[in-house]
């Protein structure tokens, strides 16, 4: 009895003892220099794919080897432009085989360097995979590939009353926004794409598919299991290639009006806010803008709005209710001493207005020509933001930088984009140091480190810092389970 007791022991221990060596073994892979490709690789790898859509032509390297962010271009070794979930797994098999990184790719639109190939390897292009599988419009969902871009799905779903509201802006991937766990500006009325997304069909590394929710399944909630699909939601293309997404859809809203008023502080704008939560105002958008990016705004997209800390807003509703909302928020904004209520009925205005707000990071780097936009974006409980946004406002002009802010404040998000020559080291600096403090205060203060861009490449530390050591070894187990040998998007996520 003794000596069996004596030899499970040790086997727990042995087998404690793998596990951390795995983890260390897998910590080293991820840290390995570029990997040498195999001369027969670029043949096998069109045997799967078709000829035509392989390219080792620098320009189409180059155009895969980075996103919209600061971060230096990193060229993968090759590009193959998938068309199917067979030919997905195919890939992800044989670049599993050979131990290569495999970069997914949706529309290049992230903001932390996602895409770049800092170890080479293969970008798998989601981009031909086009379809809309499926609109049940009956139960409010729809199933598409990896490629379906959210604009693309809004002009198909026009004439059935139904859109699928998650806007970050830019023409992404939906499958790519379920990648990264994008928002923007709904998200206050309609959440992110944690709460939107039902199911997911993924490719794991070593080819296996599957369906996160069970396959062809759309329900509304479920209480069976583990929750796969949020496992990856937000994970980056660390874990696998997600080739269909089953997403939320809503009924468009029968009204809609937006509007645009000013404060003399951001304290007053941010209060607005809260208030407006705080009486139940079901809100569709309420977007902060500083007075340097309404500036720029101005500039740029030839608007005429005061300079000063604003609010832009939208109601969705039935005209009796919108009428309700709307008499509710001028209240509120009147009483904290907001003014200039502009009201944006036609949609055209609507629409010049939130062009505007959506093309800001253009208009904010238009305000340094040649520079390039450092971007960063902390989200925290709503009560503590007005702390964070003067603190960092504060930090902005102490190292006399521009630094615009806006943000999704319904949410308790917000972004601060600086826009940096990419040789102009010494602001660079700055501009790190700044974001970093303002990362640490948004911790500090029972906040996220990013609320929907991502970790990517630059907030890895901040990862660490945020779900500490032992949230960081689940995850590295989670992902050693997934992907042993470390090809998914390696570099991204963790160090
Ligand atoms: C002007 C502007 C404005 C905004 C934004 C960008 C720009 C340029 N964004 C950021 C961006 O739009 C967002 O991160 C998208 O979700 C990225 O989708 P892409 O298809 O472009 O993924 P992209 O190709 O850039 O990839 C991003 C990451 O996801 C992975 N990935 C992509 N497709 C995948 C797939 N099918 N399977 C697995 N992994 C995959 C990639 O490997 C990478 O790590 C944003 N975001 C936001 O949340 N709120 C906002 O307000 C804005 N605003
Ligand atoms: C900060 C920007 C670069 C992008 C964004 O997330 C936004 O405009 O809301
Ligand atoms: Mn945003």
């Amino acid at each position: 009895m003794h000596s069996q007791r004596i030899i499970r022991s040790y086997s727990a221990l042995f087998r404690k003892l793998q596990i951390i060596s795995n983890i260390q073994r897998h910590k080293t892979q991820q840290v390995a220099e570029k990997i040498q490709i195999p001369s027969s690789f670029a043949a096998d790898l069109a045997q799967i794919v078709g000829k035509h859509n392989v390219s080792t032509a620098n320009a189409v390297r180059e155009q895969h080897g980075h996103d919209e962010s600061y971060h230096s271009i990193e060229l993968p070794d090759m590009v193959a432009f998938a068309e199917c979930t067979e030919q997905v797994s195919e890939v992800a098999r044989l670049c599993n085989h050979h131990g290569i990184p495999l970069i997914p790719f949706g529309s290049g639109t992230g903001l932390e360097g996602g895409v770049n190939a800092v170890k080479g390897g293969v970008c798998l292009d989601l981009s031909k995979m086009t379809k809309i599988v499926s609109v049940n419009a009956g139960d409010f969902d729809c199933t598409v590939e990896a490629g379906v871009t959210r604009k693309t799905l809004n002009s198909y779903l026009r004439d059935t009353g139904l859109w699928f509201p998650i806007d970050p802006g830019a023409d992404a991937s939906l499958c790519g926004m379920c990648a990264t766990s994008a928002s923007g500006t709904n998200a206050v009325r309609y959440g992110t794409m944690r709460e939107n997304t039902m199911n997911l069909e993924v490719v794991l590394a070593d080819g296996t598919v599957f369906d996160t929710a069970g396959k062809g399944k759309r329900t509304k909630k479920t209480s069976a299991g583990y929750n796969l699909t949020n496992l990856f939601v937000g994970s980056e293309g660390t874990l696998g290639i997600i080739t269909k997404a089953t997403i939320r859809l809503y009924p468009q809203p029968e009204a809609t009006i937006s509007a645009t008023c000013h404060f003399e502080t951001v304290q007053a704008a941010v209060d607005s806010t809260v208030q407006v939560l705080q009486c139940g105002i079901p809100i569709a958008r309420i977007e902060f803008l500083d007075e340097v990016s309404v500036d720029a705004c101005n500039k740029f997209s030839k608007l005429n709005m005061k300079v000063a800390p604003s609010l832009f807003l939208e109601f969705h509703g039935n005209a009796s209710g919108l009428e309700d909302q709307t008499k509710l928020v001028a209240e509120i904004v009147q009483a904290n001493g907001g003014s200039n209520f502009v009201w944006a009925k036609d949609p055209e205005v609507r629409n010049h207005l939130w062009k505007a707000r959506h093309e800001i990071l253009y208009a904010c780097m238009a305000l340094k020509p040649g520079t390039k936009p450092y971007s960063t974006d902390v989200c925290v409980p709503i009560s503590n933001l007005p702390k964070v946004i003067t603190r960092t406002k504060e930090m902005i002009q102490e190292a006399g930088i521009i630094g615009p802010i806006v943000g999704h404040v319904g949410d308790g998000n917000f972004h601060v984009f600086y826009p940096v020559h990419p040789d102009d080291q010494e602001t660079l600096a700055k501009v790190k140091d700044v974001s970093h403090k303002m990362a640490l205060l948004a911790l500090e203060l029972d906040g996220t480190c990013t609320g929907e861009h991502g970790i990517g490449q630059g907030k890895r530390e901040l990862l660490e810092r945020e779900i500490g050591e032992s949230g960081i070894k689940v995850m590295r187990h989670l992902k050693m389970a997934l992907d042993p040998r470390g090809i998914m998007n390696p570099g991204k996520v963790f160090f």
